[in-house]
């Protein structure tokens, strides 16, 4: 079985605090449009959000759970326990909320290159890595998340039996490589989505749920 988590708990300070999964993108949310891919790839999907208030914000996506952090402020990798501690899949697709344009092609290569291996996690280059965008053997992520006090993204994938995917492996797949298109502001969202200049009055404005 196959299982994805996608992290939606966190402040989203370079959007001003903004919903980000609520921006946008080709006539969809992006939290839409991410299930929708998910969907194609994973046997379950789960949100993780910071807490059980911001869960609610995500009622609208039927089958999919939204479950909050168990360790919470964190980052990422809190969301990443929760998550792990949630599945029932051997591994997990990790997204967070703000790639829109993740590609299933790519989800299903990283989950057939963990095979064997704790992780598969893309890289770049020896020092630019997306573990935000990667695969997880579940009860490897439990095994370190649950043995360390003090949590860091870097040092666990380091630690983990990981696989690194080469992009330019990916490249076959997603020429791009929009799968990593990641929006961290505003400016990255018109980039993508000239029409989101007029629509930017109306995004939420700061002291909403970041994420
Ligand atoms: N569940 C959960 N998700 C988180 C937490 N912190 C960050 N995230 C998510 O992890 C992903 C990467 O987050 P970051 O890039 O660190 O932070 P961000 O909130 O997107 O943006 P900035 O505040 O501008 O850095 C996003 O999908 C966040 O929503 C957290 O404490 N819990």
């Amino acid at each position: 079985m196959r299982s994805a988590i996608v992290l939606v708990g966190g402040a989203a300070r370079r959007a001003g605090g903004r919903e980000k999964y609520f921006f946008t993108f080709r006539g969809k949310t992006f939290i839409d449009r991410l299930i929708d891919t998910l969907r194609e790839v994973a046997d379950e999907i789960v949100v993780v959000a910071r807490d059980p208030g911001q869960c609610e914000r995500f009622g609208h996506l039927g089958d999919v759970r939204c479950i909050p952090d168990v360790r919470r402020d964190l980052g990422p990798i809190g969301g990443l326990h929760a998550g792990a501690l949630a599945v029932h899949g051997e591994y997990v697709f990790v997204a967070a909320c703000d790639m829109p344009c993740i590609h299933p092609g790519v989800v299903r290569l990283l989950f057939d290159a963990a095979a064997e291996y704790d992780a598969a996690i893309p890289s770049w280059n020896a020092d630019m890595l997306e573990p935000l965008h990667a695969v997880y053997r579940t009860s490897a992520l439990l095994g370190y998340l649950e043995e360390h006090e003090s949590l860091s993204l870097r040092s666990m994938v380091r630690s983990l039996d990981s696989r690194y995917v080469c992009v330019e492996e990916i490249r076959t797949i997603d020429p791009d490589l929009l799968t990593f298109t990641n929006i961290n502001n505003l400016e990255d969202l018109e980039s993508i989505d000239p029409s989101a200049g007029r629509a930017r009055d109306d995004v939420r404005g700061p002291g909403q749920m970041g994420s």
